[in-house]
């Protein structure tokens, strides 16, 4: 993994889409090693969240720190640091499982070597030719895990990451969280779903300002 890990926090964050407030006045820590779970109803901000997070949408108000830092102030450094994990797993149809996971090795410049033992963990080991439109929406889910595994980044951000799989897969992604936390990296998941992982609880209730629908 690149760079040592650092704890993840803002303390007074607030977030506009679309011209609204989404919510405001959010305050987190996520230290090395710890995962933070986000809950909510439909709509709340989980995903935006998400996005702020990972630097692709700027705060309306507040600032996130990964140490003493201010992700905005080095963006590349910040997606080094950090693995997104979509709702939409961003399946190229003719592409097959090897030339996902190699390219998400390109991209993070991590070893393409890796490649045939994480298609063998996430369980897509003898599925490595097969093109992206031929792979069920669980298959499809694993691939996105692949490519979370050789981004070989600290931070892990996931807009629900159950989606999609069964009960093999779903114990396979605790498996890898858990294994990402003993390696001292951090995690922040968005869930409907309880995830079987000891963690920090954030649950959005939505923007409590009285300037909330502006
Ligand atoms: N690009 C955008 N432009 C304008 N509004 C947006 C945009 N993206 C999201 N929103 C709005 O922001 C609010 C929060 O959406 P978000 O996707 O973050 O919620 P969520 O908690 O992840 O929902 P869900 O549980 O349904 O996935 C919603 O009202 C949504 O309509």
């Amino acid at each position: 993994m690149n760079a040592l890990s650092q704890p993840l926090w803002s303390e007074n964050l607030a977030c506009r889409r679309g011209g609204r407030k989404i919510f405001d006045g959010l305050a987190f820590r996520v230290e090395p090693g710890e995962a933070l779970i986000v809950t909510g109803p439909n709509g709340v901000g989980k995903s935006s969240l998400l996005r702020l997070l990972a630097g692709l949408v700027r705060p309306a108000e507040g600032a996130i720190h990964w140490g003493e830092a201010d992700i905005a102030d080095d963006p590349v450094e910040h997606r080094s640091r950090t693995a997104y994990l979509g709702h939409l797993d961003a399946i190229k149809p003719r592409a097959s499982v090897q030339d996902h996971l190699t390219l998400a090795t390109i991209l993070a410049g991590t070893d393409a070597a890796k490649v045939p033992e994480i298609a063998a963990r996430i369980g897509l080991g003898r599925m490595l030719e097969r093109p992206g439109r031929l792979l069920s929406a669980g298959q499809r889910r694993r691939v996105a895990l692949g490519r979370l595994l050789l981004a070989e980044a600290r931070l892990w951000l996931l807009d629900e990451p159950t989606n999609a799989l069964d009960a093999e897969g779903q114990a396979l992604l605790i498996d890898l969280l858990k294994q990402h936390l003993a390696a001292g990296g951090l995690i922040v998941a968005s869930t409907h779903q309880p995830l079987a992982l000891p963690a920090r609880q954030l649950a959005l209730a939505g923007a409590v300002s009285p300037h909330a629908a502006e």
